[in-house]
């Protein structure tokens, strides 16, 4: 059925990262389902699927990245590529807005931008066009709110850290350690800055926030983040608990995995997957399939090509260890991961705790065992492990026995149970903010009111 139309249309413009083009597609259906029509603009690289969502009208516009940058080998690193692509796409996104505004309609006015945090020129090409953009941050409220002081923190000393001071607190970026420092920064350092200050500044200028996240798993930094950024701050819930995030896949879902675990026991599998971004080395990879192996855990996989530095997909494994790995579990190249992370065989996630897996997590009410790779990866795991007690770190620790054993003691022994029972307490509050009176889903009806009224 077709839901009634406002009269508004609503352009977004994702990041072109696996992790951020699901947010912005889901929050497109939200809007959509409100009434609004919608206009995806996209980079060539990394492209959603137009096909997938039959609703929107999609306009491509160029990166000016070429072929070889982006097609097969590696990953390329994430924030060089966001700060090249930063610089290569402001002018054709400028005239694609311009054309957009041109031709639109009286009956049908072009309401605002939504864009994501990490876009850096949009406020001005926005603003010179007389458009209201809203931003979408797709990191926990907590992390972006430590934005304007990530400078700041990185010049206090604290880096290198000694092991005496390791588990210390981040007094100014509570309940980060000192040891996830240098992993926030990477190699980086002082290059972050421009870039930080930017995003900082445009925000404050847009005419709002929008937060995948809610009261029930940050009030205090939601409170926090509207008193720095001065603008409306609306958190609406996860976004896949009102639609899946499986329709803006980049890659083809291996749909062999449902099966296979309808096979499994309940909440015997342990289910791994370091997203769209992370790599890992070789010996890193080989250290996780002896510990996965040696854990005698059924697990579900997820090696995505190219994530193994050096290797195509999996060949640095040998026969041996591939007949081995066999008999317990299964590999993919991509799993349906929301449909994987509902189904009653699964037990356990060994993550890198990306916030949208870690939210799919949360709403499954599956436990974590956390393995971040780095930026906001490092605060989303300390949630996970030392605030909200869901989920065992392994504390950058990529060794076979210590997989094995946090994986024992998740799936198996009894404080896997205390975990397990708070993880289901966080998830009954969460999906009680998402339903009809809910904190998220009122939010989401006062963000169609400000956009009606922008
Ligand atoms: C590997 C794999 C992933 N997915 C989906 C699940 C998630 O919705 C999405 C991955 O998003 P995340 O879990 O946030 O992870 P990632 O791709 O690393 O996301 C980037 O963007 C995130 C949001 O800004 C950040 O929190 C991460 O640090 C950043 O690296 O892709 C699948 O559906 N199937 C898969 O096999
Ligand atoms: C340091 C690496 C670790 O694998 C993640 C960086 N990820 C990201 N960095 C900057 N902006 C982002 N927006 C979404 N994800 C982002």
């Amino acid at each position: 059925m077709e839901e009634k139309r406002n009269g508004l249309r609503v352009i977004l413009f994702p990041l072109p990262l696996q992790g951020c083009i699901n947010p912005m597609l889901q929050l497109a259906n939200i809007l959509h389902s409100r009434g609004f029509s919608i206009t995806v603009i996209h980079t060539r690289f990394n492209a959603p699927k137009a096909s997938s969502h039959p609703l929107f009208t999609f306009l491509q516009i160029s990166d000016g990245l070429s072929e070889t940058q982006t097609k097969d080998g590696p990953s390329p690193n994430v924030m060089s590529l966001l700060a090249q692509i930063n610089v290569n796409a402001e002018s054709p996104f400028r005239d694609c807005l311009r054309e957009l505004l041109l031709e639109s309609k009286e009956s049908e006015r072009v309401s605002c931008l939504i864009d994501d945090c990490g876009w850096l020129f949009t406020q001005t090409v926005a603003e010179s066009l007389n458009l209201p953009r809203l931003v979408l941050c797709t990191f926990k409220a907590t992390f972006f709110n430590a934005y304007p002081s990530l400078p700041l923190i990185r010049t206090k000393g604290y880096l290198p850290v000694s092991d005496s001071e390791a588990e210390d607190s981040v007094p100014e970026f509570p309940p980060l350690q000192k040891r996830d420092l240098s992993k926030v920064f990477g190699e980086f350092g002082e290059k972050l800055d421009p870039f930080l200050h930017a995003v900082v500044e445009t925000t404050m200028s847009s005419s709002g926030l929008i937060f995948m996240s809610c009261e029930e798993l940050e009030k205090d930094s939601l409170t926090i983040a509207n008193e720095i950024f001065k603008v409306p701050i609306f958190a609406i819930g996860p976004f896949h608990s009102y639609f899946s995030a499986s329709s803006s896949s980049l890659f083809t879902q291996d749909e062999t995995c449902i099966p296979w675990l309808g096979n499994q026991k309940d909440k015997s599998v342990i289910y791994v997957s370091l997203g769209s971004v992370v790599n890992i080395t070789e010996t890193e990879f080989l250290e996780i399939a002896c510990g996965l192996s040696n854990s005698k855990q059924p697990f579900l996989w997820v090696v995505r090509p190219g994530s193994v530095l050096g290797a195509k997909w999996t060949e640095p494994l040998s026969e041996g260890l591939v007949r081995s790995l066999e008999e317990k579990g299964k590999i993919v190249k991509w799993a349906p991961q929301q449909e994987v992370l509902a189904h009653r065989a699964i037990g356990g996630f060994l993550t890198h705790n990306g916030w949208n897996s870690t939210l799919e997590s949360i709403c499954e009410g599956v436990p974590m065992i956390c393995l971040p790779g780095g930026w906001d990866q490092m605060l989303n795991s300390r949630f996970v492990s030392d605030i909200w007690k869901i989920g065992i770190h392994l504390e950058g620790r990529i060794d076979k026995k210590e997989i094995e054993k946090a994986v024992r003691m998740l799936m198996e022994e009894n404080e896997g149970e205390k975990i397990r029972e708070r993880m289901k307490v966080l998830k009954d509050e969460v999906e009680k903010s998402v339903k009809h009176g809910g904190s998220s889903f009122q939010s989401i009806e006062t963000l169609a009111n400000h956009i009606l009224l922008l």
